[in-house]
């Protein structure tokens, strides 16, 4: 087993946190501070400023946030690192509809810095409903809080969904460039903060005996699966607007399958990386309306059981509209138009109340030529599939043909298997940390730039296109605890195709 690397200490800052009270901070944002904490990678000084519309005390806020670190820490919370995390948390109202709250949270960063030694520097994450982005980022640019100057650095981190189709992203990404550049701009999508993720990067490149075999001359097909126990829980009304594909195919799915398509970056900086990424989204082929048809499926859980537990329809869920026809699974093929690409499917599925948890990417390589052991009991190879698991566990997988002992010549497919946890030792984390330690670093390769989620948009809206246009009757439907839709088999057996199975 080895240790991560040791990391250096980020500038001194103070992080505001728009929408403190919510979910997301109190699941994921907080636990990441602490664990950067426990791991004395906060800086120096330090201070969290927490904002919301309803008022509450430091000591409020305080208790609160100590109680979702209880319930959601990754690992066990030492009193002493908690304790000094949340001395340094004071809150403040703000409200977009209320300018003055704007003129306060100001004085308050200013006062709160002299007192602590901040410095300048200042780090605004938007955990709160995305109706609240733009209004938020607009006071704060009218207050000045988002200008840079005398060397101190302002950044926002902007939660997803970032729009809900291709000209709300445009529209938001132009609101935001009117107010800052580019580079203070954090577009999170947590997919980037697991290691695995990252790690395709590390395989594709730092390793010389995938590269040459990475293409159409030897890539039969990838395929891309994010598959959730979890049905929607009491997400309903924000679920119910959003669906499958939107609220996984154009950000997480396509992280996965713009770090395993794009082009070898010429350095490893934020601008190559970002931009070869930007560069193979948009070859996305833009499928005809039939053709979109065609090349997609749609679905939406019934009543069924998963593990122990009786889930109801979809539809019975809180905030669900009765007779929905959101999808709660998503299926699509799509073709990369380049080169190295030409000619090779992409099939994604992702889908909610599934029977399995499972997020991979499979690398079909093209069949042996079979002419050697035609006509034998072997001549029906296993597939060779090079299998990069991200969820339940994060590991890399090679799948080939052996030689089964003994006299005759018979083949069984037989596996490598590389866990990340047997060779690498690392604490429990939310996967969070890594984005917010880079955040505050000043180190964006792992967070969206505008065009690339404008790209990952312009892929998936031909898909939206033609699903409103065909009306929205007829949904398929796949039971609670399944393995999904028997249409979505039917996508990949028409090519002569199927699945990867879980193993
Ligand atoms: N929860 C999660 O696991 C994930 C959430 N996200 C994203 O994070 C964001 C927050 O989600 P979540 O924490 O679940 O949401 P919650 O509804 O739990 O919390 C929202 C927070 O924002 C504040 N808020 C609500 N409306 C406004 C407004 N109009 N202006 C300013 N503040 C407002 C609320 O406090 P008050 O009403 O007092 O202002 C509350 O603190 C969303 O964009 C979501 O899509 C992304 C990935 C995962
Ligand atoms: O952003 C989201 O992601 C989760 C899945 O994340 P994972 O890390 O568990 O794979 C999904 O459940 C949620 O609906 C979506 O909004």
């Amino acid at each position: 087993m080895k240790d991560p690397q040791p990391q250096r200490k980020p500038e001194n800052c103070a992080f505001v946190i728009f929408g403190v009270s919510g979910d997301l901070t109190h699941r994921l944002v907080l636990p990441s501070l602490y664990n950067l904490a426990a791991e004395n990678l906060l800086p120096e000084k330090f201070c969290v400023v927490g904002a919301a519309r309803r008022a509450m005390s430091n000591d409020e806020l305080r208790d609160s946030l100590l109680k979702g670190l209880r319930e959601f820490a990754t690992r066990p919370v030492d009193d002493v690192v908690a304790h000094q995390l949340l001395q340094c948390v004071t809150f403040v109202e703000a409200d977009s509809k209320d300018p003055s709250s704007f003129e306060t949270l100001k004085k308050h960063l200013d006062a709160l810095e002299c007192s602590r030694g901040t410095g300048g520097n200042r780090l605004f994450y938007l955990a709160t409903p995305p109706a609240a982005f733009a209004p938020t980022a607009r006071e704060l640019g009218r207050v000045g809080l988002m200008k840079e100057d005398n060397g101190a650095w302002r950044r926002l981190v902007i939660e997803k969904p970032f729009g809900t189709d291709l000209a709300s992203a445009k529209a938001l990404n132009a609101e935001l460039l009117k107010i800052m550049d580019e580079h203070q701009i954090y577009r999170i999508d947590h997919y980037l903060g697991k290691e695995t993720v990252q790690n395709i990067l590390v395989l594709r490149f730092a390793n010389g005996m995938f590269e040459p075999i990475w293409n159409r001359n030897h890539i039969d097909h990838i395929q891309i699966t994010v598959e959730e126990r979890l049905g929607v829980g009491h997400r309903g009304g924000f679920y119910d607007a959003t669906g499958a594909l939107r609220d996984m195919v154009p950000n997480h799915l396509f992280q996965l399958m713009s770090l395993v398509a794009m082009e070898p970056p010429t350095r490893f900086d934020a601008h190559s990386v970002r931009s070869e990424k930007a560069e193979v989204l948009s070859a996305i082929q833009q499928p005809s309306e039939a053709e979109a048809l065609k090349s997609s499926v749609r679905a939406q859980y019934l009543a069924g059981r998963i593990g122990n537990a009786d889930v109801p329809d979809y539809r019975k869920v809180p905030d669900v509209r009765p007779g929905s026809t959101t999808e709660t699974y998503v299926a699509l093929k799509l073709m990369i138009d380049n080169w190295r690409w030409a000619g090779v499917p992409f099939y994604l599925r992702t889908g909610k109340a599934l029977a399995h948890k499972r997020t991979e990417v499979a690398i079909k390589f093209k069949q042996a030529p079979l002419s050697m052991f035609s006509g034998t009991a072997v001549d029906r190879l296993s597939q060779n599939f090079l299998t990069i698991g991200i969820a339940p566990t994060e590991t890399i997988e090679l799948q080939f043909n052996a030689k089964i002992p003994g006299p005759s010549v018979t083949i069984d497919g037989v596996e490598m298997k590389f866990r990340y946890g047997d060779y690498f030792k690392a604490d429990p984390s939310t996967g969070y940390e890594t984005l917010i330690y880079d955040c505050m670093i000043g180190d964006n390769i792992l967070f969206q730039r505008a065009d690339g989620v404008e790209a990952g948009w312009q892929a998936v809206q031909p898909f939206l296109n033609a699903w409103k246009n065909a009306g929205s009757n007829g949904i398929e439907t796949y039971a609670a605890g399944s393995d999904g839709p028997a249409c979505a088999d039917d996508l990949l057996r028409r090519d002569g195709r199927s699945w990867r199975k879980f193993t």
